[in-house]
């Protein structure tokens, strides 16, 4: 069965594959149709974001809306990560950070599924902190040079795509939208 992922972010779509690899009985389609993002919670944008997609294609759909929340800025970025890092960007992310003992941050992923008939959302979390300066081997994108996950000594861009994959936000939420699928096939 095809369901179809609707996002503008290539490297969502990669990861997502990445972690879906195996998945029997289903097939991810990447979808490149925007949708309307509310102001609101993760949860919220991902509920309309995932309705309003399904009712152009009357397919199975997915959406995710992920964020990156840092705990001394009061959960800033948070849901306007994106517009976040196209204007300020990591450096100046590090600036309002410059001093700041708190360190703690995580990043978000909330998918949403909707077939017509379910619609569920799958949650995934990751902790850690945000680094002193911007570390990369040239992997990931956004956040990730300025952010170690809790218990490893690197930044999400100096990880590869798979190490990643292995225990991300976005891993967890698409684990979790994977043992949803194969229930389903039960
Ligand atoms: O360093 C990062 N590592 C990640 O793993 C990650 N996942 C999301 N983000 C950031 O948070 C925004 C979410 O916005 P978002 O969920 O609306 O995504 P998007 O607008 O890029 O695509 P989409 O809405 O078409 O799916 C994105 O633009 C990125 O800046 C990440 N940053
Ligand atoms: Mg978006």
């Amino acid at each position: 069965m095809k369901i179809y992922f609707a996002t503008g972010n290539q490297n969502k779509v990669n990861e997502a594959n990445i972690i879906l690899k195996g998945l029997e009985g289903y097939e991810l389609e990447h979808l490149k149709i925007p949708y309307a993002e509310i102001q609101g919670t993760l949860e919220e944008v991902s509920k309309v974001g995932v309705k309003e997609i399904y009712n152009k294609i009357k397919k199975p759909v997915i959406v995710e809306d992920s964020g990156f929340f840092i705990e001394s800025l009061n959960g800033f970025p948070g849901t306007y990560s994106k517009y976040v890092q196209e204007t300020l960007g990591n450096e100046k992310i590090l600036k309002l950070l410059k001093d700041e003992e708190n360190r703690k941050a995580y990043f978000k992923t909330i998918i949403g599924y909707f077939d017509g008939i379910d619609l569920k959302l799958f949650r995934g979390e990751i902790f850690g902190s945000v680094s002193k300066e911007i570390k990369t081997s040239g992997f990931g994108f956004a956040y990730d040079s300025i952010f170690i996950p809790e218990g490893q000594n690197k930044t999400f861009a100096e990880m590869t795509t798979k190490e990643k994959s292995d225990i991300s936000h976005r891993k967890l939420a698409f684990y979790k939208f994977k043992s949803y699928l194969e229930s389903k096939v039960k």
